[in-house]
Parts: C-alpha cells; sequence; structure tokens
C-alpha cells in the first residue's frame, strides 16, 4: 500500500490502534454450579491482581453487594496474591451505618478482615451520617485521591452482580441515573430495591474499567441473562461495556438456562 504522505501514514496507524484499543471483549463462562462460578471469579481476580500489581504496584477494585458479597467471601481467602496491595471500592452502596446488616461495607468487614490480610483501611468507605446526595459527592473526593488528575477513574476490576430486574450496582431500569454522565458517583433516593437511600457508580465509570465482571447464578436471573445476552434488550446490566476493557459474565447453569453461546 503506497502511503501519499507520512500524515497518511500516521493517520492510518493511529486510527487502526484506536480501534484495536477501543474494541470490548465479552466472555460469557457457564459453570456447573456456584462453587465452580466461586472458583472461576476466583481464577480471573487472581490473574488480574497480580497483573495490576506487577504494573501500578496496587489493585483498584470496586465490590458489589447482593450476592457477590458472599461469592467474593469465598473467592477471596482462595487467592494467591498480595491482598495488602488492592484498594477496595464500592460499586453500590446503601446510606446505611456501617453496622446495619444492609451495608456492603459491613458485610465484608465482617467476613474479611481478620480472616485475610485486608485491613480496614483499604477499604474506602461512603461518609457515615449524611444525606445519600452528600455521601456521593465526598465518594467522588474521596475516589480523587487514589485516581489523581483523571477525567475518569479507571478501576482495575470492578465485581458486579445483576437483579432479577436487569438492574446492576444500583442503576436501575427506566431511571434517569442510567443516562448520569456529569458525575462520578451519584445517590438514588427511590430504590426500588431496599435500602432506598443508596450511592452507585455512573456508567462513564463503570465502562472506563479494565476489566468489569458479573457473577450470577440461580434460575431467578435466568430469563433476566437471556432478555439482555440473547434478546438484547437496553436493561442497566447489558449497558455495562467497557470502551477499553474486558467484560466477563460468569452464570451458574441455573442463570445459564435460557442462554446458549
Ligand atoms: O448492593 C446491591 O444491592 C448490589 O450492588 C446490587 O447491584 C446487587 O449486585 C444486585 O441487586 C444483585 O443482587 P443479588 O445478586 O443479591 O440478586
Amino acid at each position: 500500500m503506497y502511503f501519499k504522505s507520512k500524515f497518511n501514514f500516521l493517520l492510518i496507524t493511529v486510527s487502526y490502534v484506536y480501534f484495536l484499543t477501543t474494541f470490548v471483549t465479552m466472555t460469557v463462562i457457564v459453570t456447573e454450579n456456584e462453587t465452580e462460578l466461586i472458583n472461576k471469579l476466583a481464577s480471573i481476580l487472581e490473574n488480574n491482581s497480580n497483573t495490576s500489581i506487577t504494573r501500578d504496584g496496587t489493585f483498584k477494585v470496586g465490590l458489589s453487594g447482593g450476592s457477590v458479597v458472599k461469592f467474593l467471601n469465598e473467592a477471596i481467602p482462595k487467592l494467591k496474591t498480595d491482598l495488602s496491595k488492592w484498594k477496595l471500592f464500592f460499586c453500590d452502596e446503601r446510606v446505611v451505618p456501617e453496622d446495619d446488616p444492609e451495608s456492603t461495607f459491613g458485610t465484608y468487614k465482617k467476613n474479611l478482615i481478620g480472616k485475610v490480610n485486608l485491613k480496614e483501611d483499604q477499604f474506602v468507605r461512603i461518609k457515615q451520617g449524611v444525606s445519600a446526595d452528600e455521601a456521593a459527592k465526598d465518594y467522588v473526593r474521596q475516589m480523587a485521591e487514589y485516581f489523581p488528575g483523571s477525567l475518569l477513574p479507571r478501576f482495575d476490576m470492578l465485581l458486579l452482580g445483576m437483579g432479577p430486574d436487569g438492574h446492576t450496582c444500583s442503576l436501575f431500569p427506566g431511571h434517569q441515573l442510567l443516562n448520569e454522565n456529569k458525575v462520578w458517583v451519584a445517590p438514588i433516593t427511590d430504590s426500588p430495591k431496599p435500602p432506598p437511600q443508596r450511592v452507585t457508580l455512573t456508567f462513564p465509570v463503570i465502562n472506563n474499567a479494565r476489566v468489569a465482571v458479573f457473577a450470577i447464578a440461580g434460575e431467578g436471573k435466568a430469563d433476566m441473562v437471556k432478555r439482555i445476552l440473547v434478546d438484547k434488550e437496553d436493561l442497566p446490566a447489558g449497558r455495562v461495556q467497557p470502551s477499553s476493557g474486558e467484560l466477563y459474565w460468569i452464570l451458574d447453569k441455573e442463570a445459564a438456562r435460557h442462554y446458549s453461546k
């Protein structure tokens, strides 16, 4: 191919590299059961943790609540990685006291701290005793310390669940937050999934992650998995498409009942 000028060559090269780097790769993994799902999640988590720690000396990971808490509380103790290098954030968090059973941080704290090499100060927690609005604003301030100078934080990994309605984080079907693109973290006070007051990452941040992983189990999610992965319906969990990153859907056989590659 003859290039009229160096500029043409440079333009074509840059465009080609841009295409390659903005192409999301999606992997769907179906496991026999929840134990295998947890093992697969642990393997992906361990590989990415070690890659990030080698590259940056740290691993910045976003945690979700719901059943993901159970999966991670079983997966994290299996990992062969330096947990002391982790910084743990929340993809969403309920605006409740940390000793409230509904607190996502509180549940991770109870199950991990003191049992694995993770300390409380490695978790970036939401401010206590303030409104959802103030908690969201403060969380952005806290996050900015770990992503200095960034237009958008780029998490090494986000660990996501999906509700039976197709929500993820605290981004629910039909909610105006689905189109929020001005703030990294938004408050929600009318969550259809209790408790109503939460903060959540927004899609610009979610889709800037290096790796996003859904871990989904149970027949109760099978219909929604089909609607998103097969029927391509526009539902919140389906909008997770890292612009320059990897996307994994780890499903147990029950959740994948209506899905076939
Ligand atoms: O704090 C939360 O509620 C979660 O972050 C939320 O997004 C959760 O991941 C989904 O609701 C799935 O929850 P289940 O896996 O328990 O259905």
